[in-house]
């Protein structure tokens, strides 16, 4: 029997490309320090922080700082296009035919009965933001994140890619055995017409245990200009076929291992582009897809753990003002730990061991079974609870951190349904403790592919938004290294000798209120005086 299918928008309600359900008509800010155009939203944003310097006797001086900005955020949706490196695994053929569904709003059966596409687990499509309290009943106002600002719909998206396996997308996706058979014969005519672009392959780089999946190359085993050229027209010719605006290009492929920083390599960008020129076997795939987007103006995210943006990276996307942003999807264990810390830091428990463990069994797992792809991701879990530690000076002494093991192991029977089974010890008053035991079972594509979506759609809004001092003519955009995608990202890449923040409320409050300063609105305090004075 046919499994029932019921199309909502046949043939892809924006099959034309026709920007269909992104909305900025929610609502609209009543401020004489807000004016809306047609084209655009200009904003006069007051951003107060508390500046401190040591007085007499090394007694802090906390002194109320004010500063004005001007934002303009450019209210004109551009089609979209994302390019997915790695398109043809678990995540990029799982993201792909997600999108594809909740365009055609498909509903299909499972053994639970029917089940719609959604967006669940994507913070943009499918959390809610405070937007005030209503003038009368004092009742909170929350809206779609969605809306906060005008963003691209993922339904919108145009996606392509590449992948070192030739497969197509319906067979990639039956070799990622993560969707319902249901779901994936209602997708499958439209998946088999994507197939990715050859990609570079350099051997050293990921598991040997990839080798054979590679039947889809560019020619080449180590870096060269002709690859960052090559990729560089594969963006120019998928922008010019689909008649994009706009290209974020997304590394979902696999992880690879840490490049050695080398003085006159990888240092700085002329010595980055030196050592592409006369392939120099130090520079990563990862790394020469991210030269050829900075050089493209195609902004370029890591969602792997590996060091893709060496020191000369950084400094090459700096010196283009092109976005970049990283490392690694923060999707399941890692999310649940960067809440937990910061709640059992921050309620004064003394968090004394960590241990993480977990198994899986999809191709991914299979890469992390060699030990040098293992210690990228090893370093990204791991490096997530230094800033809860570090900013509570009554709990832990300088250099003093609670012990944290994470190890990983590869069991195939499990495939993409990963399990988390972590351990947290603390101190509690009085001698006492705590332990806490957790056992989560993470589909891990199925969680992270929201959170590329939420990359994509958060780094093209970085891409509309310019600010200004207001002492200042011109306007600009935020630094290269987009910070505020650190809520999506197990290791946040921050701009050069900036605070790396990992606790998941701090991540999620930067990038609600940046997004409320965009349209003049004050941080959310979650103070409600209104509520406690009278
Ligand atoms: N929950 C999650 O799934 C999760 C969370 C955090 C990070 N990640 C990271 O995301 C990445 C993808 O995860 P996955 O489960 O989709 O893995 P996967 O192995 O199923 O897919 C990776 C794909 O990348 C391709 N590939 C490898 N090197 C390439 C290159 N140089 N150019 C083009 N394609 C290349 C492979 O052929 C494969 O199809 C991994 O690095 C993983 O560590 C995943
Ligand atoms: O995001 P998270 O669940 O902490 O981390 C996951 C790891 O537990 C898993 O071993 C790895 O294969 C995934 O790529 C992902 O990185």
């Amino acid at each position: 029997m046919a499994p029932h299918a019921e199309e909502r928008y046949p043939n892809g309600a924006n099959g034309a490309g026709v920007v269909s359900q992104a909305r900025d008509d929610l609502f609209v800010v009543n401020s004489p320090n807000v004016v809306y155009t047609d084209e655009e939203i200009r904003s006069k944003y007051t951003y107060r922080t508390t500046s401190i310097s040591t007085g007499e006797n090394g007694k802090f001086v906390a002194t109320p700082k004010e500063t004005v900005y001007d934002f303009k955020v450019d209210r004109k949706l551009p089609k979209t296009g994302v390019m997915l490196v790695g398109l043809g695994g678990n995540n990029g053929s799982t993201v792909t035919a997600g999108i594809l569904a909740n365009r055609r709003g498909l509903v299909w059966d499972t053994r639970e009965g029917t089940q719609a596409a959604n967006y669940y687990g994507s913070v943009i499509m499918a959390s809610t933001v405070k937007l005030g309290t209503d003038a009368k009943t004092d009742k909170e106002i929350n809206i779609p994140f969605h809306n906060l600002v005008p963003m691209v719909h993922p339904n919108d998206l145009v996606i392509g890619g590449w992948d070192l396996s030739g497969l197509d997308l319906a067979a990639a996706m039956d070799r990622a055995q993560v969707l319902e058979p249901s779901l994936k014969s209602l997708v499958r005519k439209e998946m088999a017409t994507i197939k990715p672009l050859p990609s570079i392959y350099y051997p050293d780089f990921i598991a040997a245990n990839q080798e054979g999946r590679a039947d889809n190359l560019i020619p080449g085993s180590k870096a060269c200009m002709d690859h960052v050229d090559h990729i560089r027209k594969d963006i120019r010719d998928f922008k010019a076929a689909n008649d994009l605006d706009k290209v974020i290009v997304l590394w979902t492929a696999n992880t690879e291992r840490y490049a050695d920083i080398i003085e006159g390599v990888n240092d700085t960008d002329e010595n980055l582009l030196k050592s592409i020129e006369a392939g120099h076997e130090e520079i990563s795939p990862s790394t020469v897809f991210a030269v050829a987007c900075i050089l493209e103006g195609t902004p370029f995210i890591n969602g792997s753990p590996q060091n893709t943006f060496v020191p000369g990276a950084v400094k090459l996307a700096e010196k283009h003002g092109a976005f970049i942003g990283g490392d690694d999807f923060k999707s399941g264990q890692t999310k649940m730990k960067s809440a937990l810390v910061d709640f059992l830091i921050n309620a004064g428990i003394k968090l004394t061991s960590i241990a993480s463990y977990n198994h899986l069994g999809n191709n991914d797992g299979l890469n992390l079974n060699s030990y040098k792809q293992f210690r990228s991701k090893e370093i990204s879990k791991s490096n997530v609870v230094d800033d809860m530690v570090a900013a509570n000076t009554v709990l832990y002494k300088e250099g003093e951190h609670p012990d944290h093991t994470v190890v990983i192991k590869y069991m195939p029977a499990v495939g993409d349904n990963k399990r988390a089974l972590d351990e947290y010890y603390a101190e509690i008053f009085m001698g006492g403790h705590q332990t806490i035991s957790i056992f989560n079972v993470c589909e891990d594509s199925l969680l992270a592919s929201p959170l590329i979506i939420d990359l994509v759609l958060v780094t093209e809004m970085m891409t509309r938004v310019q600010w200004k001092a207001q002492s200042e003519a011109d306007y600009a955009g935020f630094h290269s290294v987009l910070s505020v995608l650190s809520y999506m990202l197990k290791a946040p890449l921050t701009p050069p000798g900036t605070p790396v923040v990992n606790a998941l409320a701090k991540q999620r409050a930067a990038l609600t209120n940046i997004f409320r300063a965009c349209v003049g609105l004050e941080p959310e305090s979650d103070m409600t005086l209104e509520h406690k004075l009278f």
